[in-house]
């Protein structure tokens, strides 16, 4: 049987449909057509709640067919429009703010993009991720950094109607119940967040929700996965930032955070009380601060299918764009473990790009403990207090493996606490790695001292976001080092030009390259946990994914706009790394013999006919029995 023929018979495509309705469906990717004529979904409402269900609701797209079934005549305009012409109107709306706008939180219109793009996602799911979909390079930097930053800053002030959960400490011993009052009665991914670590924002108590709001629209949009299934969470157990705690309008607790035991059993509670309803959800850990991000890690990631974006998903997808920099220099990937490293920033995410290249580098070497102790040497790991050796007091356990020893350093001529600048003039590295959250670290000094790097083509990546907190521009990093660099930020930044016709390529590394790819391979393969491996396959994947002449342009990611097909290859290989770990327990009618069966291309095509396009489809209504 064709492999399309036998998921449809198996209805792993969308609910029940006719083959040819599915394909019809599938063609109108681009066209935004109803699936008229395909198996409805049966709904049990109508009239004015169905225009307020945002899940359903297709505005003035309704057909005349369609206001008679639903009871809608009437509460309509009378033109019938087409959801194309929808589009169109709302385009237009959205376009006046399109006169030169800078992301950052000095340009107003990204806020006026955002609150509009935010009630057309209140009022039409499916139109909202339609247009999202079909414009995520311009959408992306709205929804999700740099301006979502802005967006959690000021949730108080443009809070309309919730979106998502909120479980707080003062709903101890209640999450098993409440977690029943979310509509929807199955959920495949939650992003939850308890706001202490938002971007390099820092502690934004309850208004960190718009940070999970907006990964999940990247799961909707970029991963296809149904927005009915999605479910952003915020834990509130306070927040310690004075500020908020003083404000009248603050919407969260006004305590200080919990602690502790205490904290921890608000956390272990909401995992068990969602495992328990929804027990083959995905939770994806975000923006927790470094203190707890990897000690919840290490608590749930045996038991239960989670992953936390900032540790795993940047590693992996900073360890493909570093792999792209060794390509880059005309060296085989296998040249990794000779690049020298030096990471400004010693929380969740830079510890974790370390645990993740030190590993890497030590597979290349052979896997042995002189392989990994070997490939230790190749870091060199700046915090607040300047360079961590082993003479640090107190120092974090986390940083610990990635401190220097005292006598290597002053082989160097460097010392505990030596500073950014020292460090990069002395050690001279391939890599200069922002994850630090101060904008400008990578300051002129630190920039003209990575002219003596001993890379042909140094790699510059400052990671930290929104904008303003990236470590350089590439303006700067261009200006100063010249057009053989390859950059990478965070948050996106338009191309330099660099006269002559030349162009100085600025890459956007981050997370939103793996995370969506690694949930959805999860949740199509049905693991039983989120492993390693799979997580290095996602790596390896978005790293094969550039071809040899754009890597030599400097081009070392993707475009934005080509995130959906990067994501069906990464989940195809998140599959096929769980199958060969035999961690798959299927999901839905592809049961685990049925994935062992899958080739590459059937793997890839089973990804691809599971994802939800943003389609109306056609609405019948039948009394709930
Ligand atoms: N591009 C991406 O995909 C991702 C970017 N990030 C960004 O990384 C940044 C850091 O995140 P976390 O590690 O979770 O934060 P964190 O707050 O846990 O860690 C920040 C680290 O930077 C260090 N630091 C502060 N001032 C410094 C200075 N002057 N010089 C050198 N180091 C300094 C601190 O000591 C600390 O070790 C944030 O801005 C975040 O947005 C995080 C995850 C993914
Ligand atoms: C991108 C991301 O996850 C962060 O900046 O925290
Ligand atoms: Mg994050």
């Amino acid at each position: 049987m064709p492999f399309l023929s036998y998921l449809l018979a198996r209805r792993l495509i969308r609910p029940a449909p006719a083959a040819a309705a599915a394909a019809a469906a599938a063609a109108s990717w681009r066209s935004f057509t109803t699936t008229e004529g395909s198996r409805p979904i049966i709904v049990h409402k109508r009239s004015i709640d169905i225009l307020h269900d945002p899940w359903f609701n297709k505005g003035t797209a309704f057909s005349m067919t369609e206001r008679d079934r639903l009871d809608l005549r009437g509460l309509l305009p009378p033109n019938v429009m087409t959801p194309q012409q929808q589009i169109d109107r709302f385009m237009v709306d959205l376009k006046r703010f399109q006169v030169n706008a800078r992301d950052g939180p000095s340009d107003t219109n990204s806020l006026a993009k955002w609150r509009i793009l935010n009630r057309l996602h209140d009022r039409n799911e499916t139109m909202y991720y339609k247009v999202l979909t079909d414009h995520i390079e311009e959408y992306a930097p709205i929804v999700y950094t740099p301006t979502v930053g802005l967006v959690c800053q000021n949730y108080s002030g443009l809070f309309r109607r919730p979106r998502g959960m909120y479980f707080s400490a003062a709903d101890r011993g209640e999450m098993m119940s409440m977690v029943y009052n979310w509509p929807a009665e199955q959920v495949d991914m939650i992003v939850v967040t308890d706001g202490s670590r938002i971007l390099g924002l820092g502690d934004l108590g309850v208004q960190g929700i718009g940070i999970a709001i907006g990964k999940l629209d990247l799961y909707v949009a970029a991963a296809g996965i149904n927005p009915q299934r999605v479910l952003p969470v915020m834990i509130d157990v306070g927040t310690n930032n004075e500020k908020l705690l003083q404000d009248p309008l603050y919407l969260g607790l006004q305590q200080h955070r919990l602690d502790g035991e205490d904290y921890l059993a608000v956390v272990d509670e909401f995992m068990e009380a969602v495992f328990t309803r929804w027990p083959h959800v995905i939770v994806q850990f975000e923006d927790f601060q470094s203190k707890w991000a990897f000690k919840l890690l290490q608590r749930y990631r045996n038991t239960y299918r989670m992953f936390n974006d900032d540790v795993q998903g940047t590693a992996g997808v900073a360890i493909a764009g570093l792999l792209g920099a060794v390509r880059a220099q005309g060296s085989p990937m296998t040249d990794f473990p000779k690049q020298k490293i030096v990471v400004a920033g010693a929380g969740s995410a830079g510890i974790g790009v370390l645990n993740t290249a030190r590993k890497t580098m030590a597979r290349m070497l052979g896997n042995t403990e002189s392989a990994f102790e070997s490939a230790r040497k190749q870091f060199w790991l700046v915090d607040a207090k300047g360079l961590i050796t082993d003479e640090r007091p107190d120092i974090d356990p986390d940083a610990l493996p990635f401190s220097r020893k005292s006598i290597e350093v002053e082989r160097h001529g460097l010392k505990e606490g030596s500073s950014l600048t020292e460090v990069v003039k002395k050690v001279k590295p391939d890599v200069l790695l922002g994850l630090s959250a101060v904008g400008g670290l990578f300051s002129r000094e630190v920039l003209e001292a990575l002219k003596e790097s001993t890379s042909t083509r140094p790699a510059i990546f400052p990671m930290s976001n929104p904008t303003k907190n990236a470590e350089c521009t590439p303006e700067e990093a261009f200006s100063i080092l010249g057009e053989q660099i390859l950059f990478a930020s965070g948050s996106p930044f338009n191309n330099v030009q660099l006269g002559n016709g030349k162009i100085g390529h600025s890459n956007q590394g981050n997370n939103m390259y793996l995370f969506p790819g690694i949930g959805l391979g999860t949740l199509l393969s049905g693991a039983r946990v989120i492993s390693d491996g799979m997580l290095q396959a996602a790596a390896e994947c978005l790293a094969a994914y550039m071809k040899d002449e754009d890597i030599h342009n400097g081009i070392i990611y993707p475009p934005i706009s080509s995130i959906r097909d990067i994501t069906q290859e990464v989940a195809a290989a998140v599959i096929r790394e769980v199958v060969a770990e035999d961690l798959a327990e299927g999901h839905r009618d592809m049961d685990t013999r049925e994935l062992q069966r899958l080739d590459k291309e059937e793997t890839l095509q089973y990804v691809k006919k599971s994802m939800w396009d943003p389609v109306y489809p056609t609405l019948v209504y039948r009394s709930e029995v």
